[in-house]
């Protein structure tokens, strides 16, 4: 990689990818690495410095998270960050232990003495704080810089250019955590700020002629931003050399299998195969309740229509060796742990749910950016704002929207009454400004009554939530009218449903899609 970039070490802290995120606003390239990455991982991302995220570990625990400490001697600028802080000094000499007081939220932090890390920063900050252990013994070099009421705030080695802050400069409530980031890119690790969609698209469009040669690949398309946005980056660098394979896995959206087809053909130029496997995923999902094995089982099915669409292209055009996918950094944050300690919430079809020996190997372009930052690529390759601007829709589809067996008939009800809440949802004028709004279909019968006859039916519940990124969200407060309009739609135009209730939950603690 051409590109410098500030490598992050994650010690499964919840808000790693938070630094991550703040780094790439300033047009600096940024990575999340698990803190066990090998040197010669690190190597690889050109790494200009090291930021060491915080956890939810304490560094004097036998099972603590580790990282090499040779990292420390690269030769390159540390930052560590509360677990981090406290790693750096359990591992150079100082001392870590238990505070007499935890931090937990607002914090004033006092400036002691100057520190590049604070230029042009006045004092008191007010600062967002997260920890109960506190480092009581600098380690040698060390001085200190900065003092909260309870603990140690700031220290730095001006000589080695190390850096730790007990304070979490990535959140929002930490009101000069963006200057302090700035700081350490600009003042003390002096990176250019030269990370734009346009390099971006440079590179990759670079490193994906060469990685592929003269082979053909195929794309997992699915009308998404992800995959459309995967797809128009590998198409521009390799043209002709790609198919787009679009699967009809039975539980798509009312009409999709036939409008992305249409539309992506015409809008973006791609050569797309519209292959229908509705019996098959379904046959393979009859009889299964389980969350987890339904992701599974849809994760696998993909990778063998894919195989098997890979194997018939391959008699025509010559072999295939690569698939493309739409994969983004949350999918893999979520799914496994191989970004660091963090658990596995669920597995994403597309990761978590691969089968173990694959014959295709993986070109995952997107694979460390977040949905925003998809988008912003998207533009910058001119593609059109109604492809950009689609809610996101999870591979597994209605499979994990309808709760309990998935079978055809409540593919249909959950696709009517899915088609009336994002219908109503454009009619307010609200699609664009939400991140998604859908229909689940709930294992519950309850009574009714139409037309002096009594119903006995399913359940719909009506989710819709915003979100910057897809790792936290809020329920939305949609206007009444609106909810008004879906629960006498759906309860009047879908024979079958006879209640519709409205989700209220956040992300954490539940999660965006029911299952
Ligand atoms: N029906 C499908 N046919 C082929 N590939 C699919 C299908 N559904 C999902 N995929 C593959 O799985 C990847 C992950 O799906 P995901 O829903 O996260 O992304 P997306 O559909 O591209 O975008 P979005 O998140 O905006 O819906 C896609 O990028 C694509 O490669
Ligand atoms: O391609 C995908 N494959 C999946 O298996 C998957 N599961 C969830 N999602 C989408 O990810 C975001 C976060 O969803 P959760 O809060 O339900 O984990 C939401 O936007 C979900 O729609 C998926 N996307
Ligand atoms: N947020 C953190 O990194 C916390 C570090 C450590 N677990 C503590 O409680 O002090
Ligand atoms: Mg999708």
């Amino acid at each position: 990689m051409d590109t410098q970039s500030i490598v992050i070490l994650d010690f499964g802290s919840q808000y790693t990818q938070l630094i991550a995120r703040r780094i790439r606003e300033q047009n600096v390239f940024s990575v999340v690495l698990p803190c066990t990455a090998k040197l010669d991982e690190i190597q690889k991302y050109n790494p200009a410095a090291i930021i060491l995220s915080g956890g939810p570990s304490s560094v004097y625990d036998a099972d603590a998270p580790p990282a090499d400490p040779q990292v420390l001697h690269q030769g390159l600028p540390v930052l560590g960050i509360c677990y981090g802080l406290h790693w750096m000094t359990h591992n150079l000499g100082g001392n870590v232990r238990p505070g007499a007081k935890r931090e937990y939220g607002h914090a004033e932090v006092e400036i002691v003495k100057d520190s590049p890390l604070f230029a042009h920063l006045t004092g008191p900050l007010q600062v967002w704080m997260s920890h109960g252990d506190e480092a009581d013994k600098l380690p040698d070099g060390f001085t200190l810089f900065a003092q909260s009421p309870n603990a140690l705030a700031g220290m730095h080695n001006l000589e080695k250019n190390w850096y730790a802050i007990q304070f979490h400069p990535e959140v929002h409530h930490t009101r000069q955590g963006t200057e302090i980031l700035r700081n350490f890119l600009f003042e003390i690790v002096k990176i250019k700020p030269n990370w734009t969609p346009a390099r971006f698209i440079d590179e990759t469009v670079e490193s994906i002629r060469k990685q592929v040669g003269d082979g053909h690949v195929i794309c997992g398309l699915s009308g998404g931003v992800d995959s459309s946005v995967a797809a128009t980056l590998v198409h521009r660098a390799i043209g002709k050399q790609l198919t787009c394979i679009f699967v009809n896995n039975g539980v798509l959206r009312m009409n999709e299998f036939e409008s992305v087809q249409t539309n992506l053909r015409d809008k973006l130029g791609l050569n797309i195969v519209g292959v229908d496997a509705t019996d098959r995923f379904l046959g393979k999902l009859a009889g299964v309740t389980e969350p987890e094995k339904k992701r599974k089982i849809i994760g696998n099915e993909f990778i063998a229509v894919f195989e098997e669409e890979a194997h018939r292209i391959e008699q025509e055009s010559g072999k295939v060796d690569w698939l493309v996918q739409g994969t983004l950094y949350p999918d893999v944050i979520e799914s496994q742990s191989v970004r660091g300690p963090s658990q596995v919430i669920k597995s994403h079809h597309n990761v978590g749910g691969l089968p173990e020996k694959m014959k295709l190997k993986l070109i995952e372009p997107l694979r460390d950016l977040f949905k925003d930052e998809v988008r912003r690529i998207g533009r910058d390759l001119g593609m059109p704002e109604d492809v950009l601007n689609r809610q996101p829709f999870p591979g597994p589809g209605l499979a994990v929207r309808i709760l309990g067996e998935v079978t055809a008939d409540r593919v249909a009800l959950l696709q009517k009454a899915d088609h009336i809440v994002v219908s109503e949802i454009k009619r307010a004028g609200l699609y664009n400004k939400i991140w998604q709004s859908f229909a689940v279909l709930l294992p519950v019968m309850s009574v009714g009554v139409m037309g002096d006859q009594r119903t006995y039916a399913y359940t719909c519940a009506i989710r819709s939530v915003h979100s910057e990124d897809g790792m936290t969200a809020d329920w939305v407060p949609l206007p009444y009218d609106v909810l008004k309009a879906m629960s006498n739609r759906i309860v009047n135009e879908v024979k079958g449903i006879n209640r519709v209730v409205y989700d209220i939950t956040s992300k954490p603690p539940g999660t965006i899609e029911w299952e």
